[in-house]
This record gives structure tokens, C-alpha cells and sequence, in this order.
């Protein structure tokens, strides 16, 4: 029977010896490298500093034991040892060479560098830091894009140029064919355009139909919870017909629609407004059962409740609300009235919100309106079991920030709710929470639209928009990347391209002579003359009518043959009543009137084709105001004209507003006879 024998001490030590004696070869080995390697250095290197090198321990290898930690050694010169060891604990045993290679270098390198700097302790242990140099100046690029949101730096610059045919459109028909898809615009819409006697798409519909339009089915869909569609901000010159480039899109997805919901809501600043999109959307929506309906404020409250929501009774009851319009037009003010007072106004089929002439309506605080027209769009995140009981189905009830619904939610609980489970949205749908539940987001595309839309930040961080695309009509004026990028950075806005603008500069005494002498020398009719106020207007009014009554009873010999022809001017300012406000824009249409003189209320937004010109009787305080007003002319590629009068005091501001604005499109107009226009003022007795 084999025993197994345990081995002699000796047998084991010598086992050991022998791997020791192999790795001290392999060490010798390795320092003879090291001093092969050093010894090159200092060939190559003029005039080497006294290098660090290590200073093991023990220099000696016999002396290593067995736990040695390997220890590179270099070279026996003097060197503080700490500096050794911090070098070299960073350096693997297999990179020592290397490492002190070029740590040797990095000195040799600043001590050339800098040869007479050497100070009196050694320095060849630091490394040296470059020069400081002054940095190259940022691009205009880059310093026009500073704290721009994320969203404008993908904007997508809208040549205004760009058009597209109509009749092009039929082509679309066999190109998507067959794939489930649509055409961009349908044939009852392309009919209904040419009757009206649109056969070309504007700059900013054509970029913005194909967005709001996409060709799959799915994404026009009216409720898209899992996969909610873009907003939008456009910002185009005025008159370049951006009513249409949200009312087509808008009746040719909820033409779709079966049952009758608010779907739509356009909110505007003014009444005149209203009206007039309203008229867009009747005219568009022609033979398509869509029901529009209006709030303003014209009408009482009741009747407005009547019009678009219906019994109020019955609606109390039912819990995804209830609408008799499937798009709304309305003021910000009746809206909030609507949302807090008429039961069963809800939000929550919304498929889209658009906000015209938004950077006016964002700057309006008038009961934090925004505010509460978001919350009204926020479905409620909280599960069905939590805080309330599930027949509650309305939102209004379900939303603690839906304050609209304190009066409903009150009556709410006292009756018992019908449950319409398919009156309600399916992203305001209570449900029963579960981890993989994913997201519901409202259907609800919010598009916003101005010529001065604003670009600034934190406005638009309150819309809290969904991954906003912009589109901005805008000649780049110019190649190249830095201007796109400066024009997005500045508030530069865009003119009509029709449109010629002029202004005088006069002492204040003479506005009243240079009006005149625009109008019977200029011939400056089928004219807006903006005031500051509502009170210049009438002034001005009463003014004008004196002159008019002077100048037309006077006859030189070679003026009697012919009478001259009466000017007509009308004010048109807040002052006046709604109807009698309606009354004289109809007459003005008609051309009964032939000056309309009128504050700011009809400087955004009013159309009217046959305006030539825009008198900016005061000038201005900002450069929104004034693209605003000089846009009521020159539209739809119409030409026109837009005059300013600058008294001498303001004549320094208004020119640097004009800097501001872009390069020099002005004509200062400065000779003007006036000499026969004052004969004629003094006889007014003004
Ligand atoms: N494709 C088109 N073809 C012909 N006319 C058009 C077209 N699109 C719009 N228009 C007409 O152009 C005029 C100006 O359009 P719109 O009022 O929409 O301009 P806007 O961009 O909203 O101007 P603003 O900024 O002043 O409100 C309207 O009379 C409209 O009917």
C-alpha cells in the first residue's frame, strides 16, 4: 500500500528558489532595458534635468523577499523619494519603461520651453501649463443662438416664395393610392377651393398642410392618446393667409367626425376677429355638417350657453360633457366665463386649440386664461380608486386643478350621473392604475400663429407645448448658416413683400397739413389712419371733416369746371357700440367710406382686400405695433403703401426702432408743398 510521504522542507524551498530566480532574471532583464532606454534619452535630449527616479527601498534584488512589490528603478541619481513613489504608483509594472519615458520628455520639453524661468528647487517634477491666450470671439452664429429654445433652433425657415398649385394637388391621388393613405387635401376641399377662388397654396400653407395633414390615417385620427400629435408655432408675415393655413386643416380632419363634439377652439383678441374667422370657417366648411359656433361676448350669456351646449338639465348629467358646435371661435375673456359657469363646457374632445395672433393673447394676463384652459386639457392622472367614486366620470369632477367645474361638481353630486362612458375621452377615461400602463395624453394639437410671434423662452415655456415644430415665412435676406441663425435669434419680422413704406418727419402742428396732403396729393384713399386713442380719433375726425368741408367749397378758376370729390373719413374706435362698429366696417367694405380713422382695435389681424394704404397718423412705441398696423395693406400679395408721421422729437427713436427692424426699407418722403394745404387749413378756423 503506496503512503504518501510528505516532501522535505528542502525539496519545497527549492521550488520556491527557483520561480525567485526566475523573476529576478526577468527583473535584471527589465532594469537593463530601462538603462538602455534612459541612456538613449539623455543622447537625444540636450540638456537633461537631473531626472526623478526611484529610489527603492533596497537596491539591491537579492535582498528582495518574496512579497516584494515590484518597484521600478530607473537610475540611482538623487531624487526625493516621494515623488518617485507618487509617480509611480500610477504606472503599471508593464509600462514603467513607457511611463518614465515620456514623463522625461514632458520635462526635458519645459525646461526647454522655458530655459532661464528655472527656479532654485527643482521644478522637472511639475508639469508646465500652456500659455493663457485669448480665445477666438464667438460666431455671430453662435451668440444669436444664446438661451433660444430648443424648439426655434429646429425651426424650418419658409421661403415666402414657395407655393403649390391646387390643381397640383389632384396628382397626389395615384402617388397614395393603395397604401391606406390619404391625399393630402381631399377632393370636396380641393372643390370647395377653387369656388372660392383659391387655386394657389401660400407660402406658410404649404408648409404647414402637409404637417397637420400627414398622409396615414391613423394620425388624423380625433383621439390619439398613445401617439398625440405635434404643436405648432408659425410665424408669417401679415396677409399671408394663415387662416387657412389652420381652417383647412382643421375641417378636413373633423369632417370625419359622427358625433358632434367641441373639437375645435380658436381663441382671438377681438371681437372683429371672431367674426371674421368665423365667416373663413363657414366658407370653407361648406356642405360638410361641421357646426361653428361663436363667443364674444355680443350676446348674453344664456343665449350663448343655448347656442352651443344646449338644455342645461340634461347636460348636468352627463359626464363627458356635451357641445351642439364641433369648433368654437371666441375671445379669451368669454371662454374663461364659459369654463367656469356653463355646466357641461368641457375640453377634453379637443382635437385642436389654436391661438391666433398669440404673442397678443400671451401677453394678456385676463384671468390667467392660459392657465386655465391648460388645466381644462389636462386629462386626470389619478386612478379610479383614488379620492373619487367611479360613476364620476365628468373631469371637471375627477380634476382637482379644473376649477371650471366647482359649480358643476357641486350640482354633480347632487344627481346622479349617467354614465355616457363613450361621451367621455379616452384619455380622461378613469382608470385602474398599473405599472405598465403607459402614458394618456390629450388629442389636443395646439397651434399657435402670429407675425410677431414671440421668441422668447419662458413665454413659450408657459403654452407647455408638446415637441413644438416652428415654421417661420422669411426671406434669410442672405447664404450661409449665420444668417438663418441671426434671424432666429433677433425679432426681426417679416414684411409683405408688396408692400412700400414711407415715413415724414414734421413738427407736431403740421400732422393734420400732411394728412391732408397725403390724401389730395398722395391720394391716399381706401386708408386705415391709426391714432393713438380712441379719443384722437374722434378728434381727428371732426378735424378732418372741417378741412374737407374748406377744401371742397374752394374753386380756383381752373377747379370750377370740375367739383371736387368729398373725402369721406368715419371713426372707428372702441367708443362705439358693437352694431354701430359693424355698421360702418360694412360701409368701409363697400367703399361708402373711403378713410377709416381708428385706434389700435383693428391694427392685428382685420382683412380687408381693397385697403391701399396705412397712415400711422401717431407713430408708433414698438415695432410689433407697427408691422401689425402696415400689415392691414399689401395683402395676399396685394401691393400697398404704409405712411408714418414722426415729430421731431420722436424722429430719433422711430429710426433706431427701424434699425431694429431689418435693413433700410423706408423712403423718407422730405419735400412737401404745403403752402396751398395751410391757405386752406386757416380758413377752417382748427
Ligand atoms: N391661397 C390663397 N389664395 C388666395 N388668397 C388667399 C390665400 N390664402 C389666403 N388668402 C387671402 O389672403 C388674405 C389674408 O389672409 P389672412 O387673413 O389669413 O392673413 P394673415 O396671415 O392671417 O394676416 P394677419 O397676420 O394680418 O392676421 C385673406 O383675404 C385671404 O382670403
Amino acid at each position: 500500500m503506496a503512503v504518501a510521504v510528505p516532501q522535505p522542507a528542502d525539496a519545497q524551498k527549492t521550488g520556491k528558489t527557483k520561480a525567485k530566480a526566475r523573476y529576478l532574471k526577468k527583473k535584471k532583464e527589465r532594469r537593463k532595458h530601462r538603462k538602455a532606454d534612459a541612456a538613449q534619452l539623455k543622447q537625444s535630449v540636450p540638456a537633461p534635468a537631473p531626472v526623478a527616479e526611484a529610489a527603492p527601498d533596497s537596491d539591491d534584488p537579492s535582498e528582495s523577499s518574496d512579497d516584494d512589490e515590484v518597484v521600478p528603478v530607473v537610475a540611482k541619481d538623487k531624487e526625493p523619494p516621494r515623488k518617485r513613489r507618487k509617480t509611480d504608483v500610477t504606472d503599471s509594472e508593464d509600462e514603467e519603461g513607457l511611463a518614465i519615458s515620456s514623463f522625461n520628455e514632458d520635462i526635458a520639453l519645459a525646461e526647454n520651453d522655458a530655459p532661464h524661468a528655472r527656479s532654485p528647487t527643482p521644478t522637472a517634477a511639475f508639469p508646465s501649463f500652456p500659455l493663457p491666450v485669448v480665445p477666438d470671439a464667438p460666431s455671430k452664429r453662435t451668440l444669436a443662438l444664446q438661451g433660444l429654445d430648443k424648439a426655434l433652433l429646429g425651426a424650418e425657415i419658409v421661403d415666402p416664395t414657395r407655393t403649390m398649385s391646387v390643381n397640383a394637388l389632384d396628382a397626389d391621388r395615384q402617388l397614395i393610392a393603395g397604401a391606406g393613405e390619404l391625399q393630402l387635401i381631399g377632393e370636396k376641399m380641393r372643390k370647395r377651393l377653387r369656388d372660392l377662388g383659391i387655386n394657389e397654396l401660400f407660402a406658410v400653407q404649404t408648409a404647414l398642410l402637409p404637417f397637420l395633414l400627414p398622409p396615414q390615417r391613423h394620425h388624423r385620427a380625433l383621439y390619439c392618446p398613445y401617439d398625440p400629435p405635434r404643436d405648432v408655432c408659425a410665424s408669417a408675415p401679415t396677409g399671408s393667409g394663415k387662416t387657412l393655413a389652420y381652417v383647412i386643416p382643421i375641417v378636413e380632419i373633423l369632417s370625419s367626425r359622427i358625433v358632434t363634439r367641441l373639437r375645435a377652439l380658436v381663441v382671438l383678441p377681438t371681437r372683429d376677429l371672431v367674426v371674421q374667422v368665423q365667416e373663413t370657417f363657414e366658407a370653407i366648411s361648406k356642405g360638410r355638417g361641421l357646426k361653428i359656433g361663436v363667443a364674444t361676448g355680443q350676446h348674453s350669456f344664456a343665449h350663448e350657453q343655448a347656442q352651443f351646449v344646449g338644455a342645461i338639465n340634461h347636460c348636468k348629467l352627463i359626464s363627458g360633457g356635451t357641445s351642439k358646435v364641433d369648433i368654437l371661435i371666441c375671445t379669451p375673456g368669454r371662454l374663461i366665463d364659459h369654463l367656469t359657469a356653463t355646466p357641461g363646457f368641457t375640453l377634453q374632445h379637443l382635437r385642436f386649440l389654436v391661438i391666433d395672433e398669440a404673442d397678443r393673447l400671451l401677453a394678456q394676463s385676463f384671468q390667467d386664461w392660459l392657465a386655465q384652459v391648460l388645466a381644462a386639457l389636462r386629462p386626470s392622472t389619478r386612478p379610479i380608486d383614488e379620492g373619487v367614486s367611479e360613476p364620476s366620470l365628468d373631469p371637471s369632477i375627477t380634476s382637482p386643478t379644473h376649477s371650471p367645474t366647482s359649480t358643476l361638481s357641486s350640482t354633480a353630486s347632487t344627481l346622479t350621473p349617467i354614465l355616457y362612458h363613450d361621451a367621455v375621452a379616452p384619455s380622461f377615461l378613469p382608470h385602474i392604475a398599473t405599472d405598465l400602463d403607459d402614458p394618456k395624453h390629450t388629442a389636443c394639437q395646439k397651434l399657435l400663429f402670429s407675425a410677431t410671434l414671440t421668441r422668447d423662452p419662458a413665454r413659450i415655456a408657459a403654452l407647455g407645448l408638446r415637441d413644438a415644430k416652428y415654421f417661420i415665412v422669411q426671406g434669410s435676406g442672405g447664404e450661409g448658416d449665420d444668417t438663418a441663425a441671426s434671424m432666429l435669434g433677433s425679432e426681426e419680422f417679416a414684411m409683405p413683400a408688396a408692400l412700400k413704406e414711407h415715413y415724414i418727419t414734421m413738427t407736431s402742428s403740421h400732422k393734420p397739413l400732411i394728412l391732408f396732403y397725403l390724401v389730395h396729393a398722395r391720394g391716399v384713399s381706401n386708408a386705415l389712419v391709426f391714432t393713438k386713442s380712441a379719443a384722437s380719433t374722434a378728434r381727428l375726425v371732426t378735424l378732418f371733416g372741417f378741412f374737407e368741408e374748406a377744401y371742397s367749397t374752394t374753386t380756383t378758376e381752373s377747379e370750377a369746371a370740375e367739383p371736387k370729390k368729398r373725402i369721406i373719413a368715419q371713426a372707428y374706435s372702441s367708443d362705439l357700440a358693437p352694431s354701430e362698429r359693424k355698421t360702418i366696417l360694412e360701409k368701409f367694405k363697400k367703399q361708402e367710406i373711403d378713410i377709416l380713422i381708428c385706434s389700435d382695435l383693428v391694427a392685428r389681424g382685420l382683412d380687408i382686400p381693397h385697403v391701399a394704404h396705412v397712415v400711422s397718423y401717431d407713430a408708433p412705441v414698438d415695432l410689433r405695433k407697427y408691422v401689425h398696423r402696415a400689415g392691414r395693406t399689401a395683402r395676399a400679395g396685394c401691393a400697398g403703401d404704409a405712411w408714418t408721421l414722426v415729430e421731431d422729437q420722436e424722429a430719433r427713436f422711430f429710426k433706431e426702432m427701424l434699425r431694429g427692424a431689418g435693413p433700410g426699407r423706408f423712403e423718407q418722403v422730405v419735400r412737401i408743398a404745403l403752402a396751398k394745404l395751410k391757405e386752406a387749413y386757416s380758413r377752417t378756423g382748427a
